[in-house]
């Protein structure tokens, strides 16, 4: 599991570990990875010329102590100081002592700069970039050196992943102790580039749970539905799909696609998309109206292409859980899903998210933590937000968020949603929890979108059919 930390959280940590500790030796430890990390991407650090953007607190001393290592290491190391007078005074001294210079004019140096290390704000920063910092971010993104940013980039919101105003465009961001829950969070995420963590020896004073966390292969396998010896169809599972309309019948089709692939025993299918179901998938059920008369069914799924068709209240009505997805859930109240006795898993694109919220779209995309959380409150119910970052959060506030780390952006096509809550719902009846079931089924989802798309547009239907490479692909070791 890859684990996020609110920077309050990281502090403490901090905090513990500094009183252990002589003076300044955390930041020796943050500096050596950094300068480690820099000399990685140079390549050839002899004769390298790196230009230090430096802030006023301390990740522009990581950036000048990393620097003076650079500079012994052979490099020409100039330091852009964002408020001259305030920068870190032990670093400051430490790089000048080393042979590094303070630039004199910083357009210059970062026009030839190979490597630029961000070290404007780390976790101290709020509020995007101040207005004397953004041309020096500006000009280090189109000089064709590569950025570095030191800890997180520089203007992003460490918490959330929120980007308030201009922000540094990093190629790769070393972070100091943990993940910062925004580094995993888009648009953050997108500015952070790839993201190495150094260990500074934070680990065993780090609460076991985080903010934030995101399965990994091990966890996924651990947590997929295995048939026993003894299993028959029924105790695998049964799911039952409500989706489809006279109008879309392929969402019915794409979300029993996904359905026959998570794991459960069984698909029951109900709705106006029967004969289409049933010429594409032989061994889907299908049954008359209403769902309450299909038969036995572990957990339903509603909403794909509903339409104004019934199906919501009929399914929200069980003792069984229920991800309700797309057309279901317009206007859902949340009254009825409170009231329910078995648990509910809310599926919104950042759309139905802010339709559901009283809120823009905009705000979502740009809010996705605290949207997700507001949803499962005001709910009670598990909520995965889709999108570029997918989030699951569980009504239980003092559960950690899960961000999805597969995926992308090719999964942007009409009915791969479809997909997903047949796949999510099959993965519940066949007995995972709503907050596993829906991170393991974005995690096999976005997996499979990778492993069939290779870089190329792929079709909802290619998503479906590469699920069981990408089961297989996640339980072999
Ligand atoms: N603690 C530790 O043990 C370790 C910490 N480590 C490192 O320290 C970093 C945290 O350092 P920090 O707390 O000094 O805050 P930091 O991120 O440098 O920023 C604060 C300064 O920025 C300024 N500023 C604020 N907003 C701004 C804006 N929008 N645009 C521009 N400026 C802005 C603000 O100025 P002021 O408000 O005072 O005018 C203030 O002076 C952490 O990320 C990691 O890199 C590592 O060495 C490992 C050990
Ligand atoms: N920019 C993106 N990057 C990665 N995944 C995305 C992006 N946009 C959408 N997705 C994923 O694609 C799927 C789209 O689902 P949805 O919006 O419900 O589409 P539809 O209703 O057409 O099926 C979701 O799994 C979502 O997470
Ligand atoms: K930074």
């Amino acid at each position: 599991m890859r684990l996020g930390y609110s920077v309050e959280t990281v502090r403490a940590a901090e905090g513990e570990l500094m009183a252990r500790l002589p003076e300044g030796a955390l930041m020796q430890r943050a500096a050596a990875g950094l300068a480690a990390a820099a000399a990685g991407l140079l390549g050839r650090v002899y004769g390298a010329r790196v230009v230090l953007l430096v802030g006023s607190g301390d990740n522009g001393g990581d950036a000048l102590y990393a620097g003076a290592r650079l500079v012994r290491r052979g490099a020409g190391v100039s330091a852009v100081l964002i408020t001259p007078g305030r920068a870190h005074t032990a670093g400051l001294a430490a790089l000048l002592r080393a042979g590094g210079r303070v630039a004199d004019d910083p357009y210059e140096v970062l026009a030839a700069a190979d490597l630029v290390l961000d070290g404007i704000t780390g976790i101290g920063g709020h509020g995007g970039l101040r207005p004397d910092a953004v041309p020096l971010a500006r000009a280090a993104h189109g000089s064709g050196a590569v950025v570095l940013a030191v800890d997180l980039p520089s203007g992003v919101e460490a918490d959330t992943g929120e980007v308030g105003g201009e922000a540094v465009r990093a190629d790769a961001t070393v972070t100091f102790g943990a993940y910062k829950t925004g580094l995993l969070i888009d648009p953050a995420r997108e500015y952070a580039g790839a993201v190495r963590l150094v260990d500074i020896g934070l680990g065993p004073h780090l609460p076991s749970v985080p903010e934030l966390e995101a399965l990994q292969h091990a966890d996924v396998a651990h947590l997929l539905p295995v048939p026993a010896a003894e299993s028959d169809k029924y105790r695998r599972g049964v799911v039952g799909v409500v989706a489809g309309s006279a109008r879309y019948p392929g969402a019915a089709v794409l979300a029993v696609a996904g359905a026959l692939r998570g794991g459960a025993g069984a698909v029951r299918y109900v709705g106006p998309g029967s004969d289409a179901v049933i010429a594409r998938f032989p061994e889907a059920l299908v049954h008359g109206w209403p769902p309450s008369k299909a038969g036995r069914v572990q957990a339903w799924v509603v909403g794909p292409g509903l339409g104004d068709s019934p199906g919501v209240d009929e399914v929200l009505d069980s003792d069984v859980p229920v991800l309700v997805d797309a057309d279901g859930l317009r206007g859902l109240d949340p009254a009825v899903v409170r009231a329910r006795s078995a648990p509910t898993l809310l599926t919104p694109h950042a759309g139905e998210a802010a339709a559901l919220l009283g809120v823009a779209r905009e705000e979502v995309e740009g809010t996705r933590l605290a949207s997700v959380r507001a949803l499962a409150a005001k709910y009670g119910a598990t909520v995965l937000l889709k999108g570029s970052t997918t989030l699951v959060a569980d009504p239980d506030p003092r559960r950690a968020v899960r961000v999805n780390p597969t995926g992308t952006s090719w999964l942007a096509t009409a009915g791969s949603g479809d997909v997903l809550s047949g796949l999510t719902g099959s993965l519940l009846a066949a007995g995972l929890a709503p907050l596993d079931a829906g991170s393991v089924g974005a995690y096999l989802h976005g997996l499979a979108a990778r492993l069939v798309s290779r870089d190329a547009p792929v079709s909802a239907h290619d998503v479906a059919t590469a699920l069981p490479q990408a089961w297989r692909d996640t339980t072999t070791p």
